[in-house]
């Protein structure tokens, strides 16, 4: 488990995280979501011990980082996929690792085999690919065979098979009861990845909750109607007390589902080519709740999607 309370860090007159407080719990996967320079990596880095807060404490299993006995064993990280001496292969990397941290040689060989780099542990690792990267990264996170494990965009730049194999791989360490904290860029994948979901924006907790929750609170559930003719079923909604708007050929109504729709349909006789209930995203639900939060707004007029939020290269 991680825990921060009142966790606070200011650079000059800059305060990259302002009294944060939020735990992360074990056993499932938690994404860690903001605007850019909302201070997740910042707050990712004192969790690690490689920043020191201006103000209360990132705890992991109780403990600061520094207090950690062994820390390799307690907690495993990702954040730069590219932290690897190039000429070095993927085997000699990790066993370097493994001995400047008192960490059994042998299990070098196990976590190449759990990330599925053994045909290639012994190639450079300055000309692996961005996906075979992350995964000697990962390797490297779980030498210790840590309960708690950070990953900073683990799947910035990775193809579709890339990001699938990520995605399952996270979800397998938290049912074997570890506890997952990671911070993306990319709102569709969390939103298949996370089950929990911390928000934070201008260095302040937006929310903590399960992803369903998130998007739940911050989003209209509505159901879409279509059909050839919609007239008698749109007048017998409001009469029901529905509110109901005009969307293209259908309709979008609110404050009813899709069986009392399906009930009024049949009694008003109107044949329906759709009736399907519309569930809010969680790119809506971010933009929702995060919107007063972004550090730079877009100069276009548009509403910005989270697309716009992010740097080319995130
Ligand atoms: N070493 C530093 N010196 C000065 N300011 C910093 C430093 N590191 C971060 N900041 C500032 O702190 C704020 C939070 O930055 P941080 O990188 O933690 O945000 P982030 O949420 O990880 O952003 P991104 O999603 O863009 O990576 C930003 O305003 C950033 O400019």
């Amino acid at each position: 488990m991680i825990e921060a309370v009142g966790l606070t860090k200011s650079y000059g007159k800059t305060l990259a995280v302002d009294n944060l407080s939020f735990s992360v719990p074990t056993g499932r996967v938690t994404g860690f979501l903001g605007p850019n320079g909302a201070g997740k990596s910042t707050t990712m880095r004192m969790i690690l011990g490689l920043d020191t807060p201006t103000g209360g404490s990132a705890l992991i299993d109780g403990k600061r980082y520094r207090d950690l006995h062994q820390p390799l064993r307690t907690v495993g990280a990702l954040l730069d996929a590219k932290w690897v001496h190039p000429n070095r292969s993927a085997r000699a990397h990790l066993q370097w690792l493994a001995r400047s941290n008192k960490l059994p040689a042998k299990r070098v060989d196990e976590v190449l085999e759990i990330v599925g780099l053994t045909a290639v542990a012994g190639k450079r690792a300055g000309g692996f690919s961005l996906g075979m990267s992350q995964r000697l990264g990962i390797a490297a996170a779980l030498l210790g065979d840590p309960q708690v494990l950070l990953f900073d965009e683990p799947v910035n730049g990775l193809d579709p098979e890339g990001i699938l194999w990520i995605r399952k791989f996270m979800h397998r360490l938290a049912e074997e009861g570890r506890t997952v904290f990671v911070s993306s860029h990319l709102l569709s994948e969390m939103a298949l990845t996370a089950q929990e979901l911390v928000v934070i924006g201008r260095g302040k907790l937006i929310s903590q909750s399960s992803t369903e929750d998130f998007v739940a609170q911050a989003t209209e559930n509505t159901v879409l109607v279509r059909g050839p003719q919609l007239g008698h079923l749109r007048t017998a909604l409001g009469q029901a007390g529905a509110s109901v708007r005009d969307e293209g050929a259908g309709l979008v109504v609110s404050g009813m589902d899709c069986a009392d729709i399906g009930e009024l349909a049949a009694r008003t006789q109107t044949v329906l080519h759709e009736l399907s209930p519309q569930r809010g995203s969680l790119e809506e639900a971010f933009m929702q709740l995060t919107g007063d939060s972004v550090e730079y707004h877009t100069e276009i007029a548009d509403a910005p999607t989270p697309a716009t939020l992010v740097p080319a290269g995130k």
